[in-house]
Formats: structure tokens, sequence, C-alpha cells
């Protein structure tokens, strides 16, 4: 996010070429999570959901990876198998080169070190009855570690490095706001020196105006630690300036993988570009301009029995007889941009000449909208994000 956008300071956007030589870090390969579901007293097997359903994507080193998607499209199940807090049905992880797709328990315990969570709710993921000197220095003794110079030194040292005052060691959970409260959890994910942090919707559960400080800390921990981010977000302004490349979602597939600059400017999914329909315009010259929001009539299909074909074909309106029989590889269709698509915006058709199908014209509603006014940019968030954000302390002030 900009300080156009935010009102704080954030810092250069990264350019995606940057990391374009790194090695790879984590590389996942047909990746599927399929939740049974059991019924009855003899608890059947009465299909799954297919929360993850064969994805493929690499994350560079010192790399961040946006994902994004409505929600139940499977990103935090992703994030769970790839940080291997879940069991994967089929598939391959490898991280360093090493696969790691069914190592026990024991096994993955020295590979923890290297791969850290960020939660989503940090009410919910911060033990109320424990310090926070006990939180964030629960890994050292999870991995009978002792940092140099002590546990409690280190521990203090973290938190001032997330920008709390190290004087509140004693302190419970409830005494911080929900902006601290999130720094408490980048703190304790970071006490091991992670190689790469997987963070699920961190900033979603925070106030609208205590969301931008947060991203800005992971952002420049990332400079200084170097970093390797996978950051799951349902909107995608809040990936916008940290992401290097980013991977859409829809329902447990992923429909377009490209780098930032590319997928913001020239999006190929259909899906992609009505998620973008509902992105603020960052430029402020732009912001009075009227622009069209794309609504997506139908409901997200069930991930019990996805549609034939393309998944995003009963919601598209681009959607031609192919698209309700052939699944769409994710194909190369330009440097660095892969897409799922039959039809693809801003590239060649692959199907030429087929017709767009009856459901197809009634697939969406476009509504104009009028971007807000450039001195009022976080009404101008709230009001394309529908008004997500659950409200939270008023001011995030930390080392108080
Ligand atoms: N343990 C589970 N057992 C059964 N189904 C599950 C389980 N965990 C997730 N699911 C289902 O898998 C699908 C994907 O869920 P997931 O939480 O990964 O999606 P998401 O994109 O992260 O959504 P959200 O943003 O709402 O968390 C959903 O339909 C969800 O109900």
């Amino acid at each position: 996010m900009t300080s156009e956008d935010k009102g704080v300071d954030v810092p250069a956007q990264r350019s995606a070429g940057d990391t374009a030589s790194r090695e790879v870090l984590l590389k996942v390969t047909g990746l599927q999570k399929h939740f049974p579901i059991k019924k009855g007293m003899l608890q059947r097997n009465a299909g799954a959901v297919k929360a993850v359903d064969g994805i493929d994507f690499e994350v560079r080193s010192g790399e961040t990876l946006g994902v994004v998607g409505e929600s139940g499209c499977g990103k935090s199940t992703m994030g769970r198998l790839i940080t291997r807090l879940l069991e994967p049905t089929a598939g391959k992880i490898e991280f360093e080169g090493r696969d790691i797709t069914h190592l026990g328990v024991g096994a993955m315990r020295p590979m923890r070190r290297d791969m850290q969570m960020i939660f989503q709710d940090p009410y919910s993921s911060l033990n109320p009855r424990h310090t926070i000197g006990t939180i964030v220095g629960a890994p050292f003794k999870l991995q009978g570690v002792t940092p140099d110079g002590g546990v409690r030194k280190e521990v203090q040292r973290l938190l001032e490095v997330v920008g709390l005052n190290p004087e509140h060691y004693n302190r419970y959970p409830h005494e911080f706001s929900g902006g601290q409260r999130q720094r408490i959890g980048i703190a304790r994910a970071l006490a091991l020196n992670p190689k790469m942090v997987v963070a699920d919707e961190p900033v979603s559960a925070l106030d609208v105006s205590i969301q931008a400080q947060v991203v800005n800390l992971l952002d420049d921990l990332q400079s200084e630690l170097g970093l390797t981010y996978v950051i799951i977000a349902h909107d995608l302004s809040v990936v916008r300036h940290v992401s290097d490349r980013i991977a859409v979602m829809y329902l447990g597939k992923i429909v377009e993988l490209a780098d930032r600059e590319s997928l913001y400017r020239a999006p190929m999914h259909p899906y992609t570009k009505a998620l973008l329909s509902a992105v603020p315009i960052p430029d402020p010259k732009r912001r009075s301009v009227k622009s069209e929001r794309i609504l997506l009539k139908g409901d997200v299909p069930s991930p019990i029995s996805p549609p034939s074909g393309c998944r995003f074909h009963t919601r598209c309106w681009k959607a031609t007889e192919v698209c309700k029989t052939q699944e769409p590889p994710l194909a190369t269709l330009k440097t660095g941009h892969q897409v799922a698509c039959h039809h693809p915006e801003n590239a060649p058709d692959q199907v030429p000449g087929e017709t767009v199908t009856a459901a197809a014209r009634e697939a969406i509603q476009i509504v104009e909208v009028s971007k807000p006014e450039a001195d009022d940019p976080e009404a101008g968030e709230t009001a394309a994000d529908g008004g997500t954000a659950s409200p939270d302390t008023p001011e995030d002030s930390t080392k108080e």
C-alpha cells in the first residue's frame, strides 16, 4: 500500500527482477489437500472438501509471494500445508531442495526453525494466561535453544525489533491493542531467525489505520533480516506494495501467477480482473475518476463438488462451451505471467471463435463507482473493500 493509500510512510516499491535470480527456497508441485467428509454412525466416507486441489509454485529466497482469493478458496490450507502444520493428500513440498512432504513431527522439528507462521487473529493466537515474555520466548524452549545472553535478553531485543517496549516483558496479551498483539506474534515468529515466514491474513483483523503499520514492519524486517515471505490476504490492496509476485487462488487452484507489476497493469484471468476492480486507485490524480467495478453475481461454488472444466466458468462473463468441459492449464502466456484461462484478458484468445454462453451474459453486473477524494485515503480503502476491517483500538501506541 502506498503512502497515498494509507497516509503513512512506506518503503520504496520493490522490483520484481530483484529476486528472479535468487535460489528457490520453496517448491510446491501438484499439492492437494482433500478433507474427507464422514457420515453416519459408521463414519463412512461421503466425499471430500477439495480445499487445495493441485497447485504448483516456487518461492525464491528473499522474495514475497502474495496469495489472494475469496474466503474459502484454500489460502489458509495452502499456508498450513507448506509449513507442514497439515499433512498433504498428494503432491510434493521441497524446502531448500529437501523433500519435506511427509516428514514426521520429529524430523520436522529442526525444520521448524526455518519456517514460521504468523496468524490472522492476534486475539486468539496468543495464550491469555502467559506473559508476552513467555509467549515470545516459547520457541527457544520448544527447540531447546538458549540464545547468547539468555532468553530474557533475546526476547527483550525481539520486542524492540518489532517496535514494542522491552520493559513490557511481564505484561499479558489483554494489556495490548490489536496491532501490538500482532507485533508480539511477529516477534515470536522471528525468535528462531527463520528463513521463511508464512503470514496468514496478518492484518485483516486490524483496523485499517493500523494495517499499514504492521505491513510496513513486515517489509522493514524483510530488508533487515533477509526474510522470505508468503503473505496470504483476501484482497489485493493489502499485498499490492509488498509482493514481488502474486498468486490468485480460486476454489483450490491457482488461476493466475505473475510479477506484481504485470498482474496489476494487465491482469489476464477474468477473476483477477474482477478482484482488481474492487481495489482503490492509488494515483491521487485519478482518485476522483469514476471507475467500473465488476460484481460477480453468482455464489462461490462448493469445494466439495467444484464445477467441471474451468472452475470459474459458472461466474465468468467470458465462459464458452469449452470452459465447461476442459480445465485450462496454468500456462505461461507472457514472461513471468502464468494464467489458467481459455479466453484470457490482455493476451491472445486460446480458443478463438467460441461463443459466450447465455449464462455468461448474465454472470456479472458492472457498477460505476466514484473513487474517493485524494484527501480521504482511508475512506477509499474501506469503501472499496466493502468495509471489511473490524474495529480495533484507535491508535496503536507502541513503546508507551
Ligand atoms: N479442517 C477442515 N476440515 C474440513 N474442511 C476444511 C478444514 N479446513 C478448511 N476446510 C475447508 O476448506 C476450504 C478452504 O478453506 P481455507 O480456510 O483454506 O480457505 P481460505 O481461502 O483461507 O478462507 P478464509 O479466508 O475464510 O480462511 C473451505 O471450504 C473450508 O471450509
